[in-house]
């Protein structure tokens, strides 16, 4: 077995404990169920903002711990006012060390908030709507195009916008008419290699109606001027970021370079 077929098998079991202890009821009575979400897909047009999707990610199962001290609430907090489009949150918990209560601390800012997990049941997108997040992510690899198409209607039903992440040319059928936005993970999940010239290759052929994403293996502005010559909107940088002590500042010194 791969490594993602392992994180969805846990994710399953992970579910059902979870649907257990908490009805789709009564996350709907959560305060943050009932809100006006916000739109990451205008907030990475707005040339106001960096088209940075600055991820909190303490671990992975690549990298094993990347930082086990930064604070959710400062880091997101600099993030944010240091020009983020958009922040991303990992929310799973055995494979990346977050947990929904980072999103929720995350919260506290005014900025979009993708929930980064392994999304393959309805309870999960009510869960991300009840816990402060704006947009789900739906990962090509661990869904067929049907689980991503019905996934998503329901999503957007709760006023949340979808990325769908893709990786190679065999998943751009995948994607629908109801994804907002469109990824490209840089990082092949089955073997961890991580090569830029994955987005390079596949922002050709996605649909230009849709803001790209660039995903993972970003540690240079540099890079971020090539692929937006290239026709992208968005940068997922999490680990550039995050394996400094200080997240914060390494955000600041990097913005200064765009
Ligand atoms: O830390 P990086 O290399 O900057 O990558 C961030 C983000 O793209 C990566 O965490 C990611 C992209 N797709 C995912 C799916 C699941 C978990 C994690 C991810």
């Amino acid at each position: 077995m791969n490594i993602l077929d392992t994180i969805v098998a846990r994710k399953k079991e992970e579910i059902a404990e979870r649907k257990a202890l908490r009805t789709v009821a009564d996350l709907e009575k959560e305060p943050f169920f009932e809100r006006t979400t916000l739109s990451l897909s205008q907030s990475l047009v707005n040339p106001e903002r960096t088209g940075i999707i600055a991820e909190f990610k303490r671990k992975s199962p690549s990298k094993g711990i990347i930082n086990g001290q930064a604070s959710v609430e400062d880091v997101t907090a600099t993030y944010a006012r240091l020009g983020a489009s958009g922040l991303s949150v990992l929310t799973d918990t055995d494979f990346f060390g977050g947990s929904n209560a980072d999103l929720l601390l995350a919260r506290q800012q005014q900025v979009p908030i993708l929930r980064k997990d392994f999304m393959v049941d309805e309870y999960q997108v009510v869960e991300a709507k009840a816990i402060g997040a704006d947009v789900i992510l739906l990962i090509a690899a661990c869904l067929t195009p049907e689980r991503v198409q019905s996934l998503a209607a329901f999503a957007k039903s709760l006023k949340l916008e979808v990325l769908l992440e893709i990786h190679d040319e065999s998943e751009l059928v995948h994607i629908c008419n109801e994804v907002d936005m469109v990824g490209v993970n840089n990082r092949n999940l089955k073997t961890f290699e991580v090569d830029i010239n994955t987005s390079l290759r596949l922002i050709g052929k996605m649909p230009a109606h849709k803001p790209a994403v660039a995903e993972s293996g970003i540690s240079d502005p540099e890079t971020i001027k090539t692929l937006k010559q290239a026709g992208f909107k968005g940068f997922l940088i999490g680990e550039n970021f995050m394996k400094q002590p200080d997240p914060s500042i390494a955000f600041a010194d990097f913005v200064k370079h765009l």
